[in-house]
């Protein structure tokens, strides 16, 4: 079985790490040995070519001794079965002058693999059947491009190497040209020391897997340890931790170099060879051929680690190459043909698409390393594409910290949140990018570029709340990871310059190239057991001994998932002005840079909290989310602050209103108040007393108490009616019943009606009692004094009553006439333009009025009762007088005068005989207060003006007009009913 093979042996990379990259001058390195040419020489022609394709030799082959250079490959036990090299003119190449050991390199894709030589490859269209799958295919089934036959093209077209043993599809066991069988190794552990280890389960290069559980470290077995090492399984898809490609510029029509038989690439096999001076047969990840788009570059070589940046782990991409090999065409690409950069844009933004159970938060900065110092790309405005300012810029400085490594401070970061966005910025950046012409390129990058995106992204749902001591609860999502990817335009390395300029610039980028090689060299030298390098100077790293070299040394200490894009451009290799060393050392570059990174890269560690110190501020996305918990509660506490100094102010504006209602009601109160005593000290004036002129005469007392039980006597209604029931009586519109108000009570108090209630008969029969009482107690004028000072005090009472009840009806008129008002004013357009103030006043305003109606209609009706009183006391005394002259003259006639009863009319020294000439003509006084008790309660009827409550004369009953001759007043009649 094919497993239990040896591994063939490799020819070691030995080339001495000062050789990489080549300084500007043209002389050769100092110190870079030389292998001697013969011992890695192998002749094509001697390469076994009798063998069947496909078929794998069943002869276990022993290893070659480590670091022996290779035999001729015709005198190795390989199962190759490689078809000689040709050239395209048929010509068979001499030799492969070094066979370049990678043992970790994957293996060349199944199928018939056709080596091909550069200059074939504008033909190579019609004998490739290209499937390139899209960019958004996984790389494991989109490297289809298939050359058929499996030729070796030569770069002059010519198929040089056919390696008819390479496995077909359905992976079949698969040996490369130099004996590489693939399945050949797969049985043979690894051993401890070594530093090629796949993690299990990983898919990956047999160099460099991804660790997943990021514990244990991909290791790169190195050239020298090849042949004795042994082989981890390969994955023919080439993806790792660590992933190198070398990709081939095509040529662009234009006279840019020569056609050269000497190199020679296959691209299904990964492998480009060169059969110069110095050469041999580099593999790869990947080589892409001239055929190969941005797209398939891209897909084989950075969508799984854009990928695996997004789950969180740290990514590095970065263009290696001399100047004018596509570099900077194969991170950004033209329009039609995008490249790595806005490639891995649009694939981050899936990925978030994709992940709905996450949430992410993307900030990018944009730097250059122009002349070893550090510009931000982003902090530059550009006019026209010319950088502004970017000179006058804030020195930036790296800087190392534990968490984030080595980074570069200050640096502009912007959040972006759409891929629209991300290349807008990057653009921006490109603007300020500096570029110059150089002899292969006429827009050369002088400067190297890295675009960095950092990605936080954290678990919705909370993931592992458990961690934070259970305190994390599911609205707390969970803590979040920052992972970056670091995307690299290098400057292209380039011989001596004519500018001084170019030369300043060139030297700079040499020399950081130069650094970065000699890293990668030493990364790549034989290591002793515990993982250090065997030469004591090996030992060293000089990270620091460019900015570049320094930036880099997270992802080159193996904290990174590395892609390396290498472009060469065969073209010019092969041109006359001697590029082939700049290629080749490009090529060994790259494969010692496969050789010697370790990565050990692990899932970047989710952190709770802002954290402390800068990389703890950081964390943008728990910063932002504690920030937005923050300004929520701020918000809510705000609102509810809000809530409260409303309710306040609803409350105070209803006290404000209940105090001002309060008032108005209590000055209400007070007017009528005012107005009703003032109205009775006017009635009680107008009340006779008994101290008053003509009362206290015992005739007039004696008469008056007769006339009041006639009055008694001759009316159905009893006298001393309340006068409540008078209101509503008048109310209704039924005429009321008269009262009795012939005497006044001196003691009546008006402002306490109560006590005179008390006091007052409320029965009429009461009253008559009393009366008969009193004339009987007496039997004289002054026994009807009392009588009548109870009759006045029982008028009073009612009346005081009565005040009462006008009171109330006062104030329910004033609140109905308020709200009457307010309803008035309630129209929106009025109440926005109406101040309560306003309100008040008008109010106020409206019942000052009111008020001096009233008064004014009360002293009407005062001066009237006046009047009538005056002329009912007269009348009274008039009739008192007529009765004891009557009585006298009865008794004179019946003792001895018999005096006749035809005077019926004495004439009364008080009483003027106009008063009684007009006594025919006036109503008693009853029927007169009736009429008065009605005004007055027209006075106080609800509404203001009257309308409600107001006496009006019924149409069919017309008033009488009852002339007072003595105070020349006239009194109107008439039956009242309330409207
Ligand atoms: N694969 C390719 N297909 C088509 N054109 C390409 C390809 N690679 C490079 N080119 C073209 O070659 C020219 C030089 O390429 P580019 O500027 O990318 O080189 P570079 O390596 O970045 O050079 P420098 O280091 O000087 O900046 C450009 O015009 C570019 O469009």
């Amino acid at each position: 079985m094919a497993t239990t093979l040896p591994r063939p042996s490799r020819a070691p990379l030995s080339d001495p790490p000062a050789s990489l990259p080549p300084l500007p001058s043209s002389r050769p390195l100092p110190g870079s040995p030389k292998t001697p040419s013969s011992n890695r020489t192998v002749s094509s022609s001697r390469l076994p070519t009798s063998q069947a394709p496909g078929k794998a030799p069943s002869t276990p082959v022993p290893p070659l001794p480590t670091g022996q250079l290779t035999e001729p490959r015709s005198a190795l036990p390989t199962p190759l079965s490689n078809a000689p090299l040709k050239s395209p003119i048929g010509r068979t190449p001499t030799t492969v002058r070094k066979v370049v050991s990678i043992s970790s390199f994957p293996q060349p894709p199944k199928g018939n693999g056709r080596f091909m030589s550069h200059s074939s490859s504008p033909l190579a269209g019609a004998q490739t059947e290209t499937r390139r799958g899209s960019a958004d295919t996984d790389c494991s089934v989109n490297r289809e491009t298939r050359s058929k036959g499996g030729k070796m093209k030569t770069h002059n077209g010519g198929v040089a190497l056919r390696t008819s043993s390479l496995p077909g599809k359905g992976g079949e066991p698969r040996t490369g040209p130099n004996g590489r069988g693939s399945d050949a190794l797969l049985s043979i552990p690894s051993p401890p020391h070594s530093r090629s280890s796949s993690a299990q389960g990983s898919d990956s290069t047999g160099a460099t897997t991804l660790d997943e559980s990021g514990d244990a470290g991909n290791k790169i077995v190195s050239a020298t340890q090849d042949a004795k090492l042994k082989r981890e399984p390969s994955n023919k898809d080439g993806k790792g931790n660590v992933i190198v490609s070398v990709r081939i510029r095509p040529d662009l029509g234009t006279a840019e170099g020569g056609k050269s038989n000497e190199w020679l690439f296959d691209g299904q096999k990964s492998l480009l060879a060169y059969r110069g001076r110095e050469g041999g047969d580099y593999y790869y990840d990947n080589v892409f051929t001239p055929d190969d788009g941005n797209d398939r570059v891209y897909a084989s070589s950075v969508k799984r680690i854009v990928r695996r940046v997004m789950e969180g782990y740290h990514g590095t991409v970065f263009a290696y190459g001399m100047t004018g090999t596509g570099k900077t065409f194969t991170m950004q690409g033209t329009d039609p043909q995008p490249g790595v950069i806005p490639l891995a844009i649009r694939d981050i933004f899936s990925y978030i698409r994709e992940t709905p159970r996450r949430e992410f938060l993307l900030r990018v900065s944009y730097l250059e390393i122009y002349n070893e110092k550090i510009h931000d790309l982003l902090a530059a405005s550009s006019t026209n594409g010319a950088a502004v300012g970017i000179n006058s810029q804030e020195e930036i400085k790296l800087r190392e910290d534990s968490k984030r490594g080595v980074y570069a401070t200050p640096l502009k970061e912007e959040i972006v949140q759409s891929p629209t966005q991300l290349l807008r910025v990057i653009g921006r950046g490109d603007m300020a990018r500096r570029t110059g012409s150089t002899q292969f390129n006429a827009r050369s990058s002088r400067s190297h570029a890295v675009v960095q995106i950092v990605i936080e992204s954290r678990d919705r749902t909370g993931g592992n709340s458990s961690v934070q001591g259970g305190k994390r609860s599911a609205m707390n999502p969970g803590g979040v990871r920052v992972s970056t990817l670091s995307l690299i335009d290098l400057a292209g390395s380039e011989r001596a310059a004519e500018s001084k300029e170019r030369r300043t610039e060139g030297a700079h980028i040499n020399k950081s190239l130069l650094t970065l090689g000699t890293i990668i060299s030493r990364l790549s030298k034989d290591k002793d057991k515990s993982g250090n390098t065997t030469n004591a100077e090996d030992r060293h790293l000089p990270f620091r001994d460019s900015k570049l070299t320094r930036l880099l040394q997270p992802a080159l200490s193996g904290n990174s998932l590395v892609s390396i894009l290498c472009t060469v451009h065969l073209s010019l290799a092969a041109s006359p002005a001697g590029n082939a060393t700049e290629t080749l050392n490009t090529l060994k570059f790259a494969a010692r840079a496969k050789n010697s990174i370790v990565s050990h890269a692990k899932k970047a560690e989710e952190s709770y909290g802002a954290g402390s110190g800068d990389a703890g501020s950081r964390v943008l996305l728990e910063r932002y989310r504690m920030e937005i918990q923050d300004l929520r509660s701020q918000l809510e506490n705000q609102a509810k602050a809000a809530k409260d100094v409303e309710d306040q102010n609803e409350r105070i504006k209803e006290e404000k209103e209940a105090e001002q209602r309060h008032e108005e009601q209590i000055l209400e109160i007070q007017l009528a108040r005012t107005a009703l005593k003032e109205r009775i000290e006017h009635l009680t004036r107008l009340i006779l007393s008994s101290k008053s002129t003509g009362v206290n005469s015992s005739r007039s007392f004696s008469s008056l108490s007769t006339r009041v039980r006639n009055t008694a006597a001759s009316s159905d209604t009893i006298v001393a009616k309340p006068l409540r029931s008078s209101t509503s009586h008048s109310t209704l519109g039924v005429p009321r019943p008269a009262s009795v108000r012939t005497s006044s009570a001196e003691s009546a108090d008006p402002g306490s009606p109560t006590s005179n209630l008390e006091n007052s008969p409320t029965t009429p029969g009461e009253m008559g009692s009393d009366e008969e009482d009193s004339v009987g107690e007496y039997g004289n004028g002054r026994a009807s004094v009392g009588s009548q000072v109870r009759a006045l005090q029982a008028d009073l009472a009612d009346r005081n009553q009565y005040i009462l009840t006008l009171e109330r009806r006062l104030l329910h008129a004033r609140r109905s006439s308020h709200s009457r008002t307010s309803l008035q004013l309630s129209p929106p357009h009025r109440m926005s333009e109406a101040t309560p103030e306003d309100n008040v006043r008008r109010l106020l305003d409206e019942k000052d009025a009111e008020i001096f109606d009233l008064r004014a209609r009360l002293d009407d009706k005062e001066r009237m009762i006046a009047a009538l009183r005056t002329a009912a006391r007269k009348r009274e005394v008039a009739e008192m007088t007529s009765k004891r002259n009557h009585r006298g003259s009865v008794h004179s006639r019946k003792s001895s005068f018999g005096s006749s009863t035809t005077n019926t009319n004495p004439v009364s020294p008080t009483t003027p005989s106009s008063f009684l000439a007009s006594d025919k003509r006036l109503k008693p006084v009853d029927e007169v207060t009736r009429i008065l008790d009605e005004m007055l309660q027209d006075r106080v009827g609800p509404g203001t003006q009257g309308r409600r409550g107001t006496v009006r004369f019924s149409d069919d009953i017309k008033p009488e007009v009852v002339v007072d001759d003595v105070n020349g007043l006239e009194i109107v009649k008439g039956e009242a009913h309330a409207m």
